[in-house]
């Protein structure tokens, strides 16, 4: 068998990754040295689950939603479709090509956030209608290369309301600008912190 290509689609976590405006900073600090210890480093992190590359839960949006722990973990590990969705300032249907076969998740590649070690001020906004056409063509997982699905200053969130509704899954800050468009394999495994909305994940593509 040929050697994997792997690539890594996830953001590095550490004080200079952005974090949700007001929510607060990544840290990573060691706790213990292996001098105070006499044996061992140890590190401590604080983090918004929503930092840097992450998947919400239902429970994020839905007080009645599932939570991390209980989220199928296959959505996550699965054939994916980078698409390129880069200049437009609304994504839609109309934007997406008919998905390749044995695909069940579609990763949008803006390219809207290219200094990941700033906050952007904007980014593209995704049709509440994607979620309806990712249930017909079988896609259970949407992932896109900015902070969330929805604007920044949204409240009703309809895209995400518009993926819970249709049982569709989210991955949101993948770093899709040195991924040509095609079919992959996608692993990003959320951690299994009990009764969290969100975590953090290592994603990357290989084939
Ligand atoms: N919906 C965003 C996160 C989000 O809205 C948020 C994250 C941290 C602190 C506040 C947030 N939103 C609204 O106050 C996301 O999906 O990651
Ligand atoms: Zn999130
Ligand atoms: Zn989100």
């Amino acid at each position: 068998m040929a050697k994997k290509e792997i690539f890594d689609i996830s953001m590095e976590l550490n004080a200079e990754t952005p974090e949700w405006p007001g929510d607060r900073p990544f840290e990573y600090s060691l706790s213990v040295t292996k001098e105070q210890s006499g044996s061992v480093n140890v590190g401590e992190i604080k983090s918004s689950t929503h930092m840097g590359t992450h998947i919400d839960a239902p429970f994020h949006y839905d007080d009645d939603g599932l939570k991390i722990e209980e989220m199928p973990l296959d959505v996550y590990l699965t054939s994916a479709q980078v698409v390129d969705v880069q200049e437009l300032g609304e994504v839609g249907v109309e934007n997406l090509p008919e998905p390749e076969e044995g695909v069940t998740a579609i990763l949008l590649k803006s390219c809207s956030w290219s200094d990941r070690q700033q906050f952007p001020e904007t980014w593209p906004v995704f049709s509440g209608a994607i979620a309806e056409w990712m249930k017909a063509k079988g896609i259970r997982l949407l992932g896109v290369d900015v902070p969330s699905v929805d604007q920044q200053h949204s409240k009703e969130l309809p895209m995400h309301q518009s993926m819970n509704k249709h049982g569709r899954y989210i991955l949101e800050g993948v770093v899709l600008d040195h991924i040509e468009p095609g079919v992959y394999q996608l692993a990003a495994l959320p951690l299994k912190i009990t009764g969290a909305e969100g975590s953090p994940v290592r994603a990357v593509l290989y084939r």
